[in-house]
């Protein structure tokens, strides 16, 4: 089974928005419109028919008119407006309730009725009466009960701007549900935009960006504008005294919404990024309109009247500048763009609306005075869905960073335990004795894979590694069973070890339908016939990835690449230090333990002795059988002379068919019990070569070191004259040399 799981992350989209982002964003916009849809149609069944008595308006009283309607001047010098409404008066109210007259609420200073002595209450735009209820739309006259047949009566009107009234006469029943109808409106208004406020505070805390907050600030300007431009602003017992800027207030806060959209879109759009030249040119159209709105502030009466003309220009360009923003937008498919732009475009037609019917132009309904600004509320409600969306985009890049950060993470982790793999191969497996080096260099292998790779069982099975069979088990505990399971497969595995690449495979349990877990056999790359692999087993039907069978590949081949460097060193060494004939330590080697013995027994005033050992007749051994049998016999000498010394002491060829054997911490006494040994092993020594037996003698030179030697030179020459004494003395004997030879 091969592994097919990925390498460590899955591939994410790099686009702004996937495929199943659009269609999400095609989802949430027919919502919207169904929801407008149905938004619309509940509207036009609750909106009252404003049915009445047919006003008209006479001539005006003070002023000329030139529009249809109460055209109001300026307010300044006392100059008031007032026109005749003249309308017939059926017995009684319509519904049994009394008649009133209706004036949609306009920003005039006061509004009143007049006739005659009689006089109606005064009501005024930016001093609400207590009595005209809360969020009122209108300003109601009930007409006195006595009121029948043909009526005319004086519309008064005081204002710093030009404005046109439509006042209406009907019941007082059918205007207070106009009244209801305009109350459910603005609370529905002011709500949603407190609510999309309270959102965006929430989304901000929630994910710290600062687009939320804009979202916020839009938000909070857009409900003080809209409670501005309703006059419902002055009810507020903390913001009454922004009636102190009249008009010019109202146009102040509506510039700065301008202002404020065009900033969110901008953000919302990422054009900052995108377009500078754009973001240059809003941001200057932002300030400008931020200015205008401080020139507001300052509260000159002549900047009232040049505003009422130009701010419905700047409202369009604010509007215009924010719907190309956003077509740019839906062109680069930043969520929500389209539905946005066109509750742009129907919030515009809904300004032009309205603008028309403050000069007159249009009939003043309740649905164009809310219309524009429900399309407003719905525009920041889908200017929050559309940021809101946003945040599934910084989900993504966060999820993408966390991946890439987690990738690094084990990869960094995987090349520190990489480097301590070779770290602790390098110092441990350096003076091992070659058994030892693998074994150890395959735990520290299975140590330091295990905690990369989540697995249950790791073992390594070699056979003839450097002639060596091995079974290394983590844990410990599962030795015996593996060691079955290794027996029983032994051919398999074989097979798999001379595979070039790890593989995976089930692993099942008899009596049991699922598989228990999978294991990855791992081919050591070790030369034929030696074979070995890496097994690792884990839990469950998970497979291993590419890229976790790629590191226990790289770990193992690590490993074996460590171990065949410290076996080749040690082999290496030993050429260096051993005769390649004997097996024994050679001359070269022979004198640093020499100058190393004498220099410590010096120092430690321990004593040392040295033993010559040379063969006696030796050369009529090769004359007789050949140097092969020479050579035999050396061989065989030599494993019984170092079989009849003691641990400690140093056994080597001198040169020729001459041995020395170096006895630290030895007096001379014991050196001549050993040496007579050493005499002794060669004489019962029996060599047989090609069917003739071989019968061997040697002579030993002994010499002890004097208290005062710290170099071995003249103890060596001692236990030559000795050794020659020796041969002198018959052969096959010992001669121990006097502390100075005569
Ligand atoms: N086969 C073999 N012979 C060696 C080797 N090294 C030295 N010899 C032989 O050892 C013999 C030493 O001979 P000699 O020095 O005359 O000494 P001997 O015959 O042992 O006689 P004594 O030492 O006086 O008892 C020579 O014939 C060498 O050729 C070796 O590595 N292999």
């Amino acid at each position: 089974m091969h592994a097919d799981g990925d390498s460590g992350g899955r591939a994410l989209n790099s686009r702004p928005r996937s495929a199943d982002g659009a269609h999400h964003e095609g989802l949430i916009a027919v919502c919207l419109a169904l929801l407008l849809g149905l938004f619309a149609v509940a509207v036009a069944g609750v909106v009252p028919q404003e049915s009445g008595v047919a006003v008209a308006i006479g001539t005006p009283v003070a002023t000329s008119a030139d529009v249809e309607g109460l055209p109001l001047r300026s307010a300044e010098g006392g100059r008031t407006s007032a026109t005749l409404l003249r309308f017939d008066l059926p017995e009684g109210g319509g519904d049994g309730s009394r008649w009133v007259v209706r004036v949609e609420r306009n920003a005039v200073e006061s509004v009143w009725l007049q006739r005659g002595q009689w006089r109606s209450r005064q009501l005024g735009f930016f001093s609400p009466d207590g009595s005209e209820g809360v969020l009122p739309s209108s300003y109601v006259f009930p007409l006195p009960a006595g009121w029948t047949g043909p009526v005319e009566v004086e519309l008064h009107a005081l204002g710093s701007v030009r404005r046109t009234l439509h006042p209406r006469v009907m019941s007082e029943t059918q205007a207070t549900r106009l009244e209801q109808y305009g109350v459910a409106a603005s609370a529905m208004i002011y709500a949603s935009l407190f609510t999309i406020g309270l959102l965006a505070l929430a989304l901000f805390s929630a994910a710290r960006d600062r687009l939320f907050l804009a979202l916020f600030a839009f938000t909070l300007v857009a409900l003080l504008t809209m409670a501005a431009v309703n006059g419902h602003l002055y009810q507020l017992p903390g913001l009454r005294a922004f009636a102190f800027w009249r008009l010019q207030g109202v146009s102040a806060l509506a510039l700065l919404l301008c202002a404020a959209w065009l900033q969110m879109l901008l953000q919302y759009a990422d054009a900052n990024q995108e377009r500078p030249l754009r973001k240059r040119i809003v941001d200057y159209a932002s300030l400008g309109l931020v200015a205008v709105a401080a020139v507001c502030l300052l509260n000159v009466p002549q900047v009232a009247i040049v505003l009422q003309h130009v701010q419905i220009v700047l409202f369009s360009l604010a509007l215009l500048l924010g719907l190309g923003i956003l077509v740019d937008a839906a062109r680069r498919r930043v969520l929500m763009a389209w539905p946005l732009a066109v509750m742009a475009v129907l919030t515009l037609v809904g300004v032009v609306m309205v603008e028309l019917s403050t000069r007159g132009h249009l009939l003043d309904t309740v649905l164009i005075r809310y219309g524009y600004q429900m399309g407003s509320v719905v525009g920041v409600a889908i200017l929050s869905v559309g940021l809101i969306g946003r945040i599934g985009e910084y989900r993504h890049q966060r999820d993408r960073e966390l991946l890439a950060r987690a990738d690094t993470e084990r990869r960094m982790q995987r090349e520190a335990a990489r480097s301590d793999l070779v770290a602790e191969l390098q110092a441990k497996l350096r003076m091992l004795p070659v058994g030892d080096t693998q074994w150890t260099a395959f735990r520290l292998l299975l140590d330091r894979l295990m905690p990369l790779l989540p697995v249950e069982r790791c073992v390594v099975a070699a056979r003839g590694y450097h002639g060596h069979d091995l079974l290394v088990v983590d844990p410990v505990e599962c030795m015996e069973p593996v060691k079955t399971q290794v027996g029983k497969r032994e051919l398999a595995l074989k097979r798999q070890a001379a595979n070039a690449i790890a593989l995976q495979q089930p692993v099942t349990v008899e009596g049991q339908p699922s598989i228990v877990a999978i294991e990855a056999v791992v081919p050591l790359q070790i030369r034929a016939p030696a074979w070995g692999v890496l097994l690792l087993q884990r839990a469950g039907a998970d497979g291993f990835t590419t890229e976790e069978l790629s590191l226990a590949s790289d770990f193992a081949r690590l490993t074996l690449l460590h171990v065949d460097q410290a076996v080749a060193a040690v082999n290496l060494r030993r050429s260096a230090e051993l005769d390649a004939l004997t097996g024994s330590l050679n001359r070269r080697t022979i004198d640093q333990w020499l100058a190393r013995t004498f220099s410590e027994g010096a120092r430690e005033q321990q004593p040392a002795s040295i033993l010559f050992i040379d063969l006696d007749h030796f050369k009529s051994v090769n004359d007789r059988h050949g140097h092969a049998c020479g050579d035999f016999c050396l061989r065989n000498v030599a494993m019984a002379l170092r079989g009849a010394l003691s641990e400690g002491d140093l056994f080597g060829r001198y040169g020729g068919e001459e041995f020395i054997a170096i006895l630290p911490g030895r007096s001379g006494a014991a050196a001549r019990v050993i040496a007579e040994q050493l005499r002794m092993a060669v004489e019962n020594l029996h060599l047989d070569w090609s069917g003739q037996p071989l019968r061997l003698t040697v002579s030993v030179g002994v010499a002890t070191r004097l208290e005062h030697e710290e170099t071995p030179d003249a103890a060596l020459e001692r236990a030559d004259r000795a050794l020659y004494s020796a041969k002198a003395h018959g052969r096959n004997c010992v001669q121990v040399a006097p502390a100075v030879f005569s």
